[in-house]
């Protein structure tokens, strides 16, 4: 197990989290002021009646004694209104914060995802989304419940504390100095405590994103896993994680537990130690009535609950940070493509497209990219050709600007897209790839999707050209049809066919197209060709291409290799070259239509 850090970084990581922790009060309460504000005046009651409680048991145990019958129907009366109040206080203040909590915990949440939706796809291959999935909806609880601690302790919890000690020193002030020496040796016992704790809860929130991230490549990886019969190695990565996690949670439970035995034998000797005490006193020097002996104890009684909390308090806030340190670490993560403050609208309309000198790599010293010029002259159709791994598909990323260029520049209609609004940009290009994802919802919806403001006979006549109608509605609910997760019943042909009724939809002036390498079955393939035909028309259009198809029908063919250009012309110009494209031709098409 890690130790805790010593020196200065142990300091610099306790600051940092002392930090965060004033950062969220204070940007959690200004806003739900007015909740915290009756929450707390609803503790100031609880604090109160808690020590009038503890208080008149003394007048009680007095009143039994007294000649005076009306002060037993009062101290009666009394018992029933302060008990009355205790409760109502209680409910009010339990209602309050649950309230100003929630509000936070639904705030954060909604803040959380939209930071999650500033980010560029690059934050998304770096980051596993198990563990955004946790950061999402576990860090904003737990950074409620430290605020919860927070406010109780302080507010309750220390008022009722002083309340009760207050009546203890009113009632037997010797008696509650000997308590004195209690408070301090309990103290320091549950700070030995806290120093495990922080690493403990880091540990347990690792196993459980292990165990979201296996579940979840369980579920989207079914088939890989039937195929390849994995079944037992993901039920002991499992197994392995749920025990991770199982150890880790007995081990905070045990951390958390130990105040416990150590604050019981402390009470314990104290109380033993009043018993003597008082025995002397009340019976030998006669200090004080039996009264106010009663009402000590029970003040004394009553503030171990509270003072038990106080004293762990920051063990409970410790195993909190962690959730808030997750959480900031997403809010504070800079929008990693950002829209320029002076952004401008692309025009409406055709449009042509132009590399120049483009350079990008994924990781440092590794070059994807090396430098590109090219022109896609308006309404023309360009086919990317060339070896795996060439930077074919990297070229269209950076084109949609999911991805901003290390130097050169994309420019559409002759502007930077890094001066456009991201808008307008996706407006002027549709994107078909090679994968289509699809959102758990209708058929209808899910075309919608890409113009809300679509009618539905809109998107029956886009679905037409797709040549997506007929298979839509042989479905016993047509187009409200529900698809589940990333419709995994629907064949490849006809997920291609949603993608270009997406494109048909969007109307945009340049197509990015990737085309699928996986082979589709002849009568899919005649219908996606004849669906890609038609909206290829008068479409600027730059096209990942496997087919021969798809080669044969291009304006102009580039052979991407290595980040580079390495031929280009039109297909009877590079076929007469005798090049690179030539051996590919060869080699690749010319075998059948089909063949990548
Ligand atoms: N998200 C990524 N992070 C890091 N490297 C990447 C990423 N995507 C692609 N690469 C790398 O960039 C290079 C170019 O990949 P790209 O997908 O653009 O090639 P491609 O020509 O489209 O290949 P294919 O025809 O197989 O799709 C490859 O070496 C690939 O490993």
């Amino acid at each position: 197990m890690p130790k805790e850090k010593s020196g200065l970084a142990g300091w610099l990581e306790r600051k940092t989290a002392d930090s965060l922790l004033v950062r969220l009060l204070v940007e959690s309460f200004p806003e739900h002021k007015a909740h915290y504000f009756a929450a707390i005046i609803a503790m100031v009651f609880v604090a109160g009646t808690t020590a009038a409680s503890a208080w008149i048991m003394g007048e009680i145990v007095d009143s039994m004694t007294a000649p005076d019958r009306s002060r037993v129907y009062l101290v009666a009366a009394g018992v029933a209104l302060i008990f009355f109040l205790k409760g109502i206080a209680s409910f009010a203040q339990a209602v309050l914060m649950a309230r100003a909590g929630n509000r936070i915990v639904a705030q954060k949440q909604i803040q959380l995802y939209r930071k999650l939706l500033d980010q560029g796809v690059a934050f998304f291959n770096n980051t596993e989304s198990s563990d955004v999935l946790l950061r999402v909806t576990q860090s904003a609880q737990m950074a409620r419940s430290v605020i919860d601690v927070i406010v109780t302790g302080f507010v309750r919890d220390m008022l009722t504390l002083i309340g009760l000690v207050a009546v203890m020193i009113y009632q037997q002030p010797l008696l509650s100095a000997v308590c004195l020496v209690v408070g301090p040796a309990a103290v320091f016992g549950v700070q030995l405590i806290l120093r495990k704790v922080r690493h403990v809860m880091a540990q347990e929130m690792a196993g459980l994103t292990e165990i979201i991230k296996v579940v979840q490549e369980t579920s989207t990886g079914a088939r890989v896993v039937k195929a390849f019969a994995l079944e037992s190695q993901m039920a002991q990565r499992m197994e392995s994680a749920v025990r991770q996690v199982e150890k880790r949670a007995n081990k905070m439970v045990r951390l958390e537990a130990a105040t416990s035995p150590l604050m019981d034998t402390i009470t314990g000797l104290a109380i033993a130690a009043i018993v003597i005490l008082s025995a002397v006193q009340v019976f030998g020097q006669a200090a004080g009535t039996a009264g106010q002996l009663m009402s000590f104890v029970t003040a004394f009684l009553m503030a171990y609950e509270p003072a038990k909390r106080l004293s762990r308090m920051r063990v409970t806030i410790e195993g909190g940070m962690m959730g808030v340190r997750m959480m900031y670490a997403l809010l504070d993560q800079p929008r990693s493509l950002t829209e320029a403050p002076d952004a401008v609208d692309l025009t409406d309309g055709p449009s042509g497209l132009r590399l120049e000198d483009v350079r990008f790599s994924y990781a440092p010293d590794r070059p994807v990219i090396d430098g590109i010029t090219l022109d896609f002259a308006e309404g023309t159709t360009t086919a990317l050709v060339g070896p795996s791994g060439g930077g074919k598909s990297t070229l269209l990323n950076l084109m949609l600007r999911m991805y901003d260029a290390d130097s050169g520049r994309v420019l559409v209609d002759g502007t930077d897209i890094r001066q456009v609004t991201f808008a307008s940009l996706r407006r002027k290009i549709s994107y078909v790839g090679q994968d289509t994802f699809l959102f758990s919802a209708s058929v209808m919806d899910n075309l919608r999707m890409v113009r809300p403001q679509a009618s539905d006979e809109e998107i029956i006549e886009a679905a037409r050209v797709a040549h997506a109608d007929e298979f839509i509605r042989s479905f016993p609910q047509g187009y409200q049809t529900q698809i589940g997760e990333n419709g995994t019943f629907l064949s490849g042909g006809q997920r291609q066919r949603l993608a270009i009724a997406r494109a048909v939809l969007r109307k945009a002036p340049i197509l990015l197209l990737d085309e699928a390498t996986s082979a589709l079955d002849s009568h899919s393939e005649v219908l996606v060709r004849d669906a890609l035909d038609r909206i290829t028309q008068g479409v600027t259009t730059i096209v990942v291409a496997h087919r021969l198809s798809t080669v044969m029908r291009a304006d102009r063919i580039c052979y991407i290799e290595g980040g580079q250009v390495a031929e280009a012309g039109t297909l009877h110009d590079l076929l007469q070259a005798g090049g690179k494209f030539r051996a590919l031709y060869d080699q690749q098409f010319a075998g059948g239509e089909n063949s990548p």
